[in-house]
């Protein structure tokens, strides 16, 4: 039994986790992998039904579970709230230790024409973001009263050593390109964060290191993103850049991510918020959910049937059904269904063995 905690959150959180879920339910009765999934309030859900965006049963389940899916948190309602629901989702990343944050972009097939930028600039673009998730300035000591505020930001060098090295053993396996974002010609935790990178660099020679200033990575992922292929960088300056960066492959709908790096299970999440205008509409684009889920089966120990899910999205995306956020009119739960078409035949196939005909 592979116990999963789903997390849905708020806004379209739900709905984009329950096309993901429906994808794992089905490949598990198609495969017997034997997952289990359990709902836990998150979020705001949590503040509305225990008073806590973390309740202390949800945090319970969350730990004693082999994987976490998470939709997103957040949404005008809770604004007034003592602790809104971002503060929850703060607090789970460092309660389960996940300091690092995957989130890989690429251009879709089928989706060359949805980037805002020229095709001969876009095509090809393939990086990933491995961005600091547990320090930083979202986890510094904060003032605030309405004359001034403040917010530390620190980072040590076993916070920055540990994900240097998930970094560069993640740029080993692929095109063994690594950037380094940072604002070293100011911040002293960049000054620190770039020091210890060159040392970790002298363990992974094959790996070609480069440093950029964060103002000058946010330009040059628009006229170059091709030229990327890891991105290491710090808790804020990935939240932004990795933002930016799911546009370029047509919309933010498009991204999944894995956190990972704690002792016990590992969390996956789309890397978009929780949209509360496209709420309960049935229009939001659940393929980050589903990509997330993909790569939670790899962490399981699962990568053929992540494969047949990432298959089976991608050829989804490439038959050309598109929710509203890429100019489409597919909804949300359609696009889901399409998906599972796709994983009905890819495990056909696969039992078949056979080789579809192109
Ligand atoms: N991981 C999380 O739970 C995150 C939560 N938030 C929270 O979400 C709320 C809304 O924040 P925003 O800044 O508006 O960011 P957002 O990511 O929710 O939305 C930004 C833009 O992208 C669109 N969008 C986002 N996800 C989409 C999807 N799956 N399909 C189609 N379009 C999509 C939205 O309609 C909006 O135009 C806030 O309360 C914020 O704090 C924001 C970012 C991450
Ligand atoms: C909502 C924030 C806590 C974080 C965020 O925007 C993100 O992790 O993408
Ligand atoms: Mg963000």
């Amino acid at each position: 039994m592979i116990n999963i905690v789903i997390l849905p959150g708020d806004g379209i959180g739900p709905e984009v986790t329950t096309e993901a879920v429906r994808c794992l339910e089905l490949l598990s009765r198609a495969r017997g992998l034997g997952l289990r999934f359990t709902g836990h309030h998150f979020g705001g859900a949590g503040i509305d039904a225990h008073g806590d965006p973390l309740p202390a049963s949800t945090l319970a389940a969350c730990k004693a579970a082999n994987a976490v899916l998470l939709g997103a948190v957040g949404g005008d309602k809770w604004d007034e709230a003592p602790i809104r629901p971002e503060a929850g989702l703060l607090r789970i990343r460092a309660e389960l230790g996940l300091y690092a944050n995957l989130r890989p972009a690429r251009i879709y097939k089928g989706l060359e024409d949805a980037s805002p930028l020229r095709a001969d600039l876009a095509q090809g673009t393939d990086v990933l973001v491995v961005r600091e998730l547990t320090g930083g300035l979202y986890f510094g000591a904060r003032t605030y009263s309405d004359e001034a505020a403040s917010d530390l930001c620190s980072y040590s060098r076993p916070e920055i050593e540990r994900i240097a090295h998930i970094a560069f053993h993640a740029a080993r396996g692929r095109r063994r390109k690594l950037c380094s974002v940072d604002k070293a010609n100011v911040l002293a935790t960049s000054k620190l964060w770039r020091k210890v990178v060159s040392e970790i660099a002298a363990g992974y020679p094959e790996v070609e290191l480069s440093h950029l200033y964060v103002d000058a990575a946010a330009m040059a992922l628009v006229t170059r993103p091709r030229d990327f292929d890891v991105i290491l960088t710090e808790n804020l300056f990935g939240d932004i850049l990795s933002d930016e960066l799911s546009v370029i492959g047509g919309s933010i709908g498009l991204l999944g991510s894995a956190s990972v790096g704690g002792d016990g299970p590992g969390l996956f999440e789309p890397i978009h918020g929780s949209a509360p205008p496209l709420a309960g509409k049935d229009v939001a684009n659940p393929a980050g959910a589903i990509a997330s889920a993909a790569m939670m089966l790899t962490e399981l120990g699962l990568p053929e049937c992540a494969q047949l899910l990432t298959v089976s999205l991608e050829r989804t995306i490439e038959e050309g059904h598109r929710t509203a956020d890429l100019g489409g009119t597919t909804r949300c739960s359609e696009f889901g269904a399409r998906v599972r078409d796709n994983l009905r035949f890819e495990l056909a196939r696969s039992e078949a063995g056979e080789r579809r005909v192109a």
